[in-house]
């Protein structure tokens, strides 16, 4: 069952392009591909959320979203206003792991950073990857700030016993500043995983076509156009649902 959980270090760091230049490439190796955004929040009705934003960046895909909260915030508390039924871990696991029997790789988004919560009870993304025993890719801004958020995010995932597939840089500036130069010598180390690639800044702005034919080579192997369904097999079989 193959699955990459993409998470980041925070909301805005690019998790929807880095999830679009997965899909792209997967599409481009001849993958069939299914997004789940895990829950979306900030997007009225009639809006694109951010699995229909893959969709025009990547390709043909599978789109999927639970639910959907109106206000810009963590999934538990718009669920809350907004007197609705939270998504729950288990939920998201579920659905990516019958989307996972369709597909050959399955990547869910979620909201904001690892520990963002989804319901009154605690539950988060971090649960529904342990439930799923998937991979977990971490995207991370670029400059002065990441190294801090990036470690506190592998040392969660460690300490959960997650496997943390590798980092990816969700905006890679065109003139990167010292900072930047020196954290892709430092992100690797401070996460103890590889980094697996670095989407250019304003990418998100590429027509699709530009985007799809980029996509693969902003990305290292095994998420790079080589392809290797393994690296995204889960450890475990999938929850019963
Ligand atoms: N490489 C990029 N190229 C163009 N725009 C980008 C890039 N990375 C991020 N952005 C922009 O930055 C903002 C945040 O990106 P994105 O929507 O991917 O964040 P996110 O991490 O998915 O946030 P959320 O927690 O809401 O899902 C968006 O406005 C997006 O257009
Ligand atoms: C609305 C936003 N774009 C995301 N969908 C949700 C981000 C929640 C972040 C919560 C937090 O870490 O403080
Ligand atoms: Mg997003």
């Amino acid at each position: 069952m193959p699955v990459l959980v993409i998470t980041g270090t925070g909301t805005e760091v690019g998790k929807t392009v880095v999830t679009a230049a997965v899909a792209a490439t997967a599409l481009a190796a001849g993958r069939s591909v299914a997004v789940l955004k895990a829950a979306q929040t900030g997007v009225g009705p009639d809006e694109p959320g951010d699995a229909a934003e893959v969709a025009r960046l990547a390709g043909p895909v599978t789109t999927a979203e639970p639910a959907r909260y109106p206000e810009p915030l963590a999934p538990a508390t718009a669920a809350r206003r907004a007197g609705r039924a939270p998504v729950h871990p288990h939920e998201v696991a579920e659905a990516a792991a019958k989307l996972a029997t369709e597909h050959d790789l399955v990547l869910v988004e979620g909201a904001g950073g690892l520990l963002v919560r989804f319901d009154a009870a605690g539950g988060t993304l971090a649960d529904a990857a342990g439930l799923l025993s998937a991979p977990v890719l971490v995207v991370a801004p670029a400059g002065l700030g990441t190294l801090n958020s990036t470690e506190l995010t592998a040392r969660e995932l460690r300490s959960r016993g997650l496997d943390l597939a590798g980092i990816v840089i969700g905006s890679w500036p065109a003139a990167p500043d010292l900072a930047a130069r020196c954290n892709l010598a430092d992100l690797p180390e401070v996460a103890a995983a590889p980094l697996l690639g670095a989407v250019p800044a304003g990418s998100g702005a590429l027509s699709p076509t530009a985007f799809r034919s980029s996509a693969p080579h902003w990305l290292a192997p095994p998420l790079d156009g080589g392809w290797d369904a393994e690296a995204f097999r889960v450890r475990e079989a999938p929850p019963a649902s």
